[in-house]
């Protein structure tokens, strides 16, 4: 579960974000809508850990990230816009390597088994990180969450530059985790992906979190034109 209360982060005199209350259940996938500079990174970022709150509180599983960043981050799994990885590992090697850092130690066969949850197909398994297109890079930061048993997974704008095909792919495996219980944030500029993924759609204005939607009270077309309507 991911709780803010009346999050808020300054720099300066500028607020990117104000008074953030929100919580994600477990299993709920949240999308986070907003132009550039509406505080979308800025609210993932504070989950994360990455940057201090200048007023609030942020919580992961009721453990509250300020006081706590080193045990709230083993709940955690973080996938950026460009999951960074080892470029001459395989990818098998990339997630032993990455869980072992979060304190996991897996035989060769559960590793392959979370890459192929992960929607990785088993001859990339072996092959350098460096050869590796966007989404399959995506799946094995997906590989690692699962690896870590992530209690709450953190993606920014995560399917930009995939292709449909891919994108549509990602958004089955955050469909799988989600039932499994994970709690999912996703900052995005995709505006059908976050209908067709998410089970509330939140928009951002400003630092505020101006609007909250269920998804399925919305069509694709209808949030467009809130969307467009809000910013
Ligand atoms: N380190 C920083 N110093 C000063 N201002 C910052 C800093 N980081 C972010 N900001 C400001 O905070 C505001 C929110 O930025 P944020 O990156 O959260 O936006 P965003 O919604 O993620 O945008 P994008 O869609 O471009 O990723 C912006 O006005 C930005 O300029």
């Amino acid at each position: 579960m991911l709780i803010a209360k009346n999050l808020t982060k300054k720099y300066g005199n500028h607020v990117a974000l104000n008074r953030l209350n929100l919580t994600i259940k477990e299993g709920e996938i949240f999308a986070l809508l907003g132009q550039n500079g509406a505080g979308k990174t800025t609210t993932i970022n504070l989950f994360l850990g990455f940057i201090q709150p200048s007023e609030g509180t942020v919580s992961i599983n009721n453990i509250d990230v300020v006081e706590n960043t080193h045990e709230t981050k083993q709940h955690l799994a973080y996938i950026p816009e460009t999951v960074m990885l080892y470029p001459n590992l395989t990818g098998i090697e990339n997630l032993e390597f990455f869980s072992a850092l979060a304190g996991f130690s897996y035989s060769q066969e559960e590793l392959g088994s979370f890459l192929s949850k992960a929607g990785l197909q088993k001859k990339a398994h072996q092959q350098n990180l460096g050869g590796y297109s966007k989404g399959m890079r995506q799946k094995v930061g997906i590989a690692i969450a699962i690896a870590k048993n992530a209690k709450a997974l953190l993606l920014d704008e995560p399917t930009s530059g995939l292709d449909p095909k891919a994108s549509n792919e990602f958004s089955e495996i955050l469909k799988e985790l989600s039932a499994n219980g994970t709690a999912i944030l996703m900052a995005t500029h995709d505006i059908f992906r976050a209908k067709e993924v998410a089970h509330r759609i939140g928009i951002m204005k400003e630092g505020n979190l101006v609007s909250v939607i269920e998804a399925k009270d919305i069509s694709a077309n209808e949030l467009e034109q809130l969307y467009l309507q809000t910013v």
